[in-house]
């Protein structure tokens, strides 16, 4: 489990340990210099006579940069520091000047033209511009230096190391804005923060290492994101007595005659997540059977729902089916996946174990249901922001699909996860992970309703698993929605050994 904090709680927990004398800079410099040392040796096949290029801001960021610069140099890298502004950390830049380092300044857009070569030249650029005191996208020569560098061809490219975050985006929530560099590596100091881990500025982020500074964090992390180890301790394992209703049961109202694949697939999806048994409702019926004849059709007692894939605003008889079904869970307090077509047949509250499931443009249209004045580029551009917006306003857990998939729920719960690789971005993938998230909620169902945090623990961890089945379904290459649910079994097989 990989947890981030905001630059709030970063600054105040090293607060104590700056008072107490800690050389904290010193022991991010030294391990950014490693860190860069070594993606020398892996890139060059030498340290030594290598080119490295600083970008440096007017902060701390900067000053980081500086001294890792200087052990660099005192290692024979060639290091240039390009100084972006007219203050500069003072001991950074002094030591960098004592290792024998090359400092030049593009303090006017003129300048930064004229370097743009030198920086293309480098082996690695390590992006000093900004961190945690960044405010907005990079402005002044910096962000001449950024665009010259990212309008590169990605062959032509140095490698690039961000310094704590890369500069520019939203240190806290993860939105971007302006240019960013994107990239390869980013040595981010004390914890991860949340901007490494959210969309859209991830993206921009590449591998990520966190350096420990020995900070005390406590709390509630801003975001979460799950690893591997941690779905076996989610995960409803059968025990050796359990026999397929306490394993847990799941109703399905999903599909129609037009739709039949939502309907097959979801249910793909739940069967392939270990669910105990599903019971059907629609008139994909047929379909259902067809490929799984385990599937029991029509109504009947169920732990747990997912609602709407497939179904069709104009299709009357399924979303009544589901409107039942969805006021039959809450008055029982059954846990519920509302999707795609059911999205709008929400009341105006709902507790946190009813789970929506939409892709940015139906969150957008629950937003504008609910009176905001949002579209789904605003969504896209901050998908965090939003999927909070829409657990405030309904109660509900909140998952919003896409490329790296973002789950809200109650107490701050927050988590982002990118397990999945770009070719799951097909059709019907969405349908098989709300049957994956079904299973869980049917296998863990009285937990779920009993514990708020929980569902969206077990959305992430669907999130996961999902992303983990197209990995095994083609390592490397296309994969059909389909293909994704017959992996299951063997990426749950895998991540309970883990
Ligand atoms: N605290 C510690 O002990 C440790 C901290 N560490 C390191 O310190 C970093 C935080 O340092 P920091 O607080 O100095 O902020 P930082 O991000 O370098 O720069 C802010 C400066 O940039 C400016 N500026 C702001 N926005 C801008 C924009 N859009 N475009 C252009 N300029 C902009 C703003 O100036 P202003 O505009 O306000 O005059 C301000 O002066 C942290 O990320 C980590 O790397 C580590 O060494 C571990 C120990
Ligand atoms: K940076």
């Amino acid at each position: 489990m990989l947890h981030s904090w905001d630059a709030a709680a970063v600054r105040a927990a090293e607060q104590p340990l700056l008072a107490a004398g800690v050389p904290l800079m010193g022991r991010a410099a030294f391990a950014l210099a490693t860190h860069v040392a070594r993606v020398l040796r892996d890139a060059r096949g030498r340290v030594g006579g290598s080119r490295v290029a600083l970008l440096v801001g007017s902060g701390n960021n900067g000053g980081d940069t500086l001294h890792a610069g200087a052990l660099l140099a005192r290692r024979g890298v060639q290091v240039t520091a390009v100084l972006t502004a007219a203050r500069t950390h003072a001991g950074g830049l002094e030591a960098l000047r004592a290792a024998h380092g090359r400092v030049v300044t593009a303090l006017d857009d003129a300048a930064a033209e004229a370097l743009a070569g030198d920086l293309a030249r480098a082996d690695v650029v390590l992006d000093g511009l900004l961190g945690i005191g960044g405010r907005g996208g990079v402005r002044g020569p910096g962000a001449r230096l950024v665009a010259q560098l990212a309008a590169l061809d990605a062959g032509a490219r140095p490698l690039v190391v961000a310094v704590d975050v890369p500069s520019g985006v939203g240190v806290d929530d993860g939105t971007r804005t302006g240019d960013v560099l994107d990239a390869d590596l980013t040595v981010t100091f004390g914890a991860c923060k949340p901007a490494l881990l959210l969309p859209p500025a991830a993206a921009a982020a590449g591998r990520v290492e966190v350096v420990d500074l020995g900070l005390h964090l406590t709390g509630r992390p801003a975001v979460v994101r799950l690893a591997a180890a941690d779905v076996a301790g989610l995960w409803p394992v059968p025990g050796r007595d359990a026999h397929k209703y306490v394993r847990g049961v799941l109703g399905v109202v999903a599909g129609s005659a037009r739709y039949p694949g939502a309907a097959v697939l979801q249910v793909s999806g739940a069967i392939g997540a270990g669910v105990g048994m599903v019971r059907y409702q629609g008139a994909a019926g047929p379909q259902v059977l067809a490929a799984h004849p385990e599937v029991v059709v029509g109504e009947g007692r169920v732990q747990a729902w997912v609602l709407g894939s497939g179904v069709a605003p104009d299709d009357d008889e399924q979303r009544a089916r589901a409107r039942d079904a969805l006021e039959h869970a809450l008055a029982h307090g059954e846990p519920a996946v509302v999707d795609a077509g059911a999205l709008d047949l929400l009341p105006d509250r709902v507790p946190p174990h009813v789970v929506l499931t939409p892709h940015a443009g139906e969150l957008a249209a629950l937003l504008r249901d609910r009176g905001a004045d949002v579209t789904r580029a605003d969504v896209e551009a901050a998908p965090w922001a939003h999927a909070r917006r829409a657990h405030e306003l309904t109660g509900a857990t909140v998952l919003l699909k896409g490329g790296t998939t973002v789950v809200v729920g109650p107490h701050g719960a927050s988590y982002a996860q990118a397990d999945g690789p770009p070719w799951l971005a097909t059709a019907g993938a969405g349908d098989v992970l709300g049957g994956v998230l079904g299973a869980l909620l049917a296998g863990r169902a009285s937990q779920a309703a009993a514990e708020p945090t929980l569902p969206a623990a077990l959305a992430a961890a669907a999130a996961l698993v999902h992303g983990r089945a197209a990995h095994h379904a083609n390592p490397g290459g296309p994969v059909s929605a389909g293909g994704v649910a017959a992996a299951l079994p063997g990426a749950v097989a895998g991540l309970l050994r883990a």
